[in-house]
């Protein structure tokens, strides 16, 4: 058996369909759920090493080639546009990227527009697309506050099924870009792991969207 390859996979909500689809395609990796607290698990029958992750790490870890491939969401992916190759649009995780405000938010275009996110990079691009100033406030979680006590007059997060927005007294002005999982390599990996990284890839590549 040769060397394994390194897998970087998200914790959490995206973490467990990713799981469900790599034993689809012969990667097991039932073990993740059985011992909770480790963070790395070995498949040596089918050559592959998880490691578990922040979803927002995903990237670092095979941008710096700590890991050979990884599963990481296109928000994540496009905010810090790393330096790897994205290999596959897995279908999974689909949710969109908006801006939000209070219902019934009118914008003051004479003023800076204060963006609630996450997601400063994605929106920075957004607003400068738009010739729009704004000043980010950089939050780490629960976006949807920022409106409602006035630290913010719009926010730029994730939207699935809206509940979150609607349970806030929010709406969305618009929604601008389309988010799923993808399926990303190492760039150097993608060159002396080719073999591994194209059959896991035509493996993945057979069970999307079926
Ligand atoms: N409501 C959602 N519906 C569908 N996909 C989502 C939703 N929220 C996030 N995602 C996708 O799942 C990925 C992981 O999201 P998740 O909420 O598990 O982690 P996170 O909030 O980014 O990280 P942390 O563990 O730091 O809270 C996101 O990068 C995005 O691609
Ligand atoms: O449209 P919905 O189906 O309601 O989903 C959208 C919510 O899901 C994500 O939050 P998450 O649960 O990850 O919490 P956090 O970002 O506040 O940590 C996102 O930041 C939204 O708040």
């Amino acid at each position: 058996m040769g060397e394994l390859l390194n897998i970087a996979l998200p914790k959490g909500r995206l973490g467990d369909q990713v799981y469900r689809l790599l034993e689809r395609v012969g990667y097991d990796c039932r073990s993740i759920y059985e011992d909770n607290r480790r963070l790395v698990f070995e498949n040596p029958a089918a050559g592959v090493r998880y490691l578990l992750v922040k979803p927002g790490d995903v990237t670092i870890y095979v941008e710096h080639g700590a890991a050979d491939v990884g599963i990481v969401g296109k928000d994540i992916l496009e905010d810090a546009r790393p330096d790897v190759y994205e290999l596959l649009d897995l279908g999974l995780g689909r949710c969109r990227m908006a801006v939000a405000a209070k219902r019934g938010y009118v914008e003051d275009t004479g003023r800076t527009l204060r963006v609630a996110t996450k997601f400063e990079n994605i929106a920075k691009r957004y607003y400068a697309g738009l010739n729009r100033d704004i000043e980010v406030i950089r939050l780490g979680g629960s976006i949807e506050l920022a409106p409602l006590l006035g630290l913010s007059d719009v926010i730029v997060d994730i939207v699935e099924s809206g509940s979150t927005i609607r349970e806030n007294d929010l709406a969305v002005l618009t929604e601008f870009m389309e988010i799923s999982a993808r399926f990303i390599a190492n760039k150097s990996a993608f060159k002396f792991k080719n073999g591994v990284i194209t059959e896991m890839t035509k493996k993945l590549n057979g069970v999307i969207g079926g």
